[in-house]
């Protein structure tokens, strides 16, 4: 499908990261343009559609898909609304670039995989950025290099300054944690068989119901072991780190990058206050791969498997939640159109 004009991008659900989304693709990535925005809030789509030039709003997400300029679909409306776009958006033959995560349960993400496989091509990208980000780039290439030797731990903190009345236990893991479980299956190359969570004592800033902060262990198929401190409410800011604990060394990321002072008895640096900071320009990359590789007729980045595989660990993590104990995750099996990726 290589073509000359712009890629005109349908924008679903205009919230913070649908509205980031569009300013993204109108202002700052080129080769593509906001033909249409989608919210079932039909003033937040036509505010939103209303800065952009030559752009329809549309209270109906399918509607939106269906305006004669769209050629391919971004969907940035809650998890739980992620099926149904998706599989009208398959049914249409539109790639998709789909907000993490691409279903909150394992089932409905399988569905989607088998949707995809049997039109035997890839039409979807899943949004984990942080594959798109610089530092955690360097680090994957540190690690395939093999010159620290194998990695034995992968330590993990992510950090929100806080989080909106609502957040439960599922999104702890579907929203946030899946960050994570993929970002670790990315740089292992493996895949996560086994979870068991800890729970502190909560802190008092979190949101009523919410067990915050939770520690959540992971066990790779070789045998690596991934921790993930998850805290959406410590208050001071947005910090992601990685480290990965070699048997020649360790390498972290997640501070780096950012102003470090040393200062009269003093040390420390600045934290970004959000994701939208922290990871901006992870998001440009992302987006601006997804519209070549869509205007190249190509496919590339996470697939529906691999979200397909982060939602059967968070699966696995929410029943380590409820029922406490080392929970295995259970995987289908792979369909051919993945194999390899
Ligand atoms: N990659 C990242 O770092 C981040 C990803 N996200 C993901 O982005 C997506 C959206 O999150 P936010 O923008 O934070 O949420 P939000 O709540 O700010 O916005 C969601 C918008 O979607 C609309 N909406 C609800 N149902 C809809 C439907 N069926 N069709 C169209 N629009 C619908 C809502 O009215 C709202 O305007 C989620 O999948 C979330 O997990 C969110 C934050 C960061
Ligand atoms: O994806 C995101 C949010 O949905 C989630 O709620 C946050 O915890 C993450 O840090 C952010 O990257």
């Amino acid at each position: 499908m290589n073509r000359a004009e712009p890629l005109g991008v349908a924008v679903l659900g205009a919230g913070r990261m649908g509205a980031d989304h569009v300013r993204r693709i109108a202002e700052v990535i080129g080769g593509a343009r906001v033909a249409a925005v989608a919210d079932v809030d039909a003033a937040r789509a036509e505010a939103v559609a209303a800065g952009v030039a030559g752009c329809a709003a549309y209270p109906d997400p399918v509607a939106a898909m269906d305006d004669p300029g769209v050629d391919a679909v971004l969907i940035a409306s809650p998890g739980p609304a992620h099926e149904a776009a998706l599989l009208a958006a398959l049914e249409r033959r539109l790639p998709v670039l789909c907000e993490k995560p691409l279903t909150p349960d394992a089932a409905a993400a399988l569905r989607i995989v088998h949707a995809e496989a049997a039109l035997g091509r890839r039409l979807i990208q899943v949004g984990f950025m942080r594959r798109y980000d610089a530092d955690f780039q360097r680090l994957k290439a540190l690690l395939a290099g093999g010159e620290q030797g194998r990695t034995l731990l992968l330590r993990c903190t992510h950090r929100n300054a806080s989080t909106l009345p609502g957040f439960t236990d599922a999104m702890l893991v579907n929203d946030s944690v899946v960050h994570e479980i993929d970002t670790a299956r990315w740089l292992l190359g493996q895949e996560i068989t086994a979870v068991t969570v800890h729970r502190p004592r909560p802190s008092g800033r979190a949101p009523r119901g919410l067990g915050d902060p939770q520690l959540l262990v992971f066990e790779t198929d070789a045998g690596v072991l991934v921790d993930v401190e998850i805290f959406v409410s410590c208050g001071f800011g947005y910090q992601v780190r990685c480290e990965a604990v070699n048997e020649g060394g360790t390498a972290r990321v997640g501070d780096d990058g950012h102003l470090f002072l040393n200062a009269a008895g003093r040390w420390g640096g600045v934290i970004p206050g959000e994701f939208t900071e922290r990871f901006a320009d992870a998001y440009d990359r992302e987006v601006r791969a997804w519209v070549a590789a869509v205007r190249a007729g190509r496919a590339e980045g996470p697939s529906a498997w691999d979200g397909y595989a982060a939602a059967a660990v968070c699966e696995a993590a929410l029943r380590a939640q409820r029922e406490g104990g080392r929970v295995t995750v259970e995987s289908a099996g792979r369909p051919a159109l993945y194999e390899g990726a």
